[in-house]
């Protein structure tokens, strides 16, 4: 749980960002703006995120962008924000921040061969296992075990993975929340917030996420980090993380948005 006095004292670190020449505003997905559920097809943005993100896209020099492990077209149908940002003015970034507006580049030969290998190893580790089951991405292949029922059982699958497929040359593995990662090309959501920062001349970049993927995010905040002094880096939830300011929950994301955009646009906050 984060106290009151986090709240507070992330409160104050987005009211002097909201105060930025130009901001960008970047949200990680699942479980920053969308709660867990087993079926990783059926989740959805939770109550209030859409408006709150509507919002502060209206907001004159404020890019908003959601960066997620998900691939953009997967992103766009469970968020239901269109890939095309024009018409929204959230931009989309997937597969861990390799995947911006544009295709990233196909596969070669040998990456190709390589994901169907660690596919397969993978689907092998699932398939006795009712509940286990293998995630499909272009550069990507994700072992999900949240539907185990015994803790122990999803540590040995995720561990199996780890040191078996995980280990291989060329690829590189993600530990996420209850799902292991294996992909054939590296990715940076710190790259991709980077990217944004440099587009846009952003005075501030606002980043909020929950998992391990995102510590690559925090870490480019800051002015210690080639950032800037009005970044903040807002983890969700509990564990460990280089990012500055805490909240407790999805809950308190959407609240935390919604006041920044009532800050920025003038108006007095919720
Ligand atoms: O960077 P994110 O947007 O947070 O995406 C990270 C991974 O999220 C998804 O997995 C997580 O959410 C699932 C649905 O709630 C859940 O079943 C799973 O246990 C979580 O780890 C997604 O399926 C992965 O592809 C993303 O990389």
């Amino acid at each position: 749980m984060t106290s009151e006095t986090d709240l507070l004292t992330t409160r104050a670190a987005l009211d002097r960002a909201a105060r930025a020449a130009h901001l960008v505003v970047a949200c990680d997905f699942d479980g920053t703006l969308s709660p867990f559920v087993s079926d990783p097809e059926t989740s959805r943005l939770a109550p209030g995120a859409r408006e709150a993100l509507d919002a502060l896209a209206a907001l004159p020099a404020t890019t908003v962008l959601l960066v997620s492990g998900r691939d953009r077209t997967t992103l766009s149908r469970i968020s239901e924000i269109p890939t095309e940002s024009a018409a929204t003015g959230i931009h989309l970034v997937g597969q861990h921040g390799s995947e911006l507006e544009s295709k990233p580049a196909a596969l070669t030969e040998v990456e190709a061969a390589l994901l169907t290998e660690i596919t397969s190893r993978l689907e092998a580790i699932a398939l006795p296992h009712e509940g286990a089951f293998v995630e499909y991405k272009p550069s990507s292949a994700v072992l999900h075990v949240r539907s185990l029922p015994r803790a122990e059982d999803q540590e040995r699958l995720l561990s199996l993975a780890l040191e078996g497929p995980a280990v291989r040359d060329g690829v590189f593995a993600t530990e996420g929340k209850a799902v292991l990662e294996l992909a054939v090309r590296e990715a940076s959501k710190g790259a991709a917030l980077q990217t944004f920062r440099e587009r846009t001349g952003a005075e501030s970049v606002v980043f909020f996420g929950d998992d391990v993927t995102d510590e690559k995010g925090f870490a480019v905040l800051g002015s210690d980090h080639d950032g800037s002094a009005l970044d903040v880096g807002i983890k969700v939830g509990d564990g460990p993380t280089v990012a500055g300011y805490r909240v407790a929950s999805i809950d308190e994301v959407v609240v935390s948005l919604r006041h920044l955009a009532a800050v920025r646009g003038g108006s007095k906050p919720a």
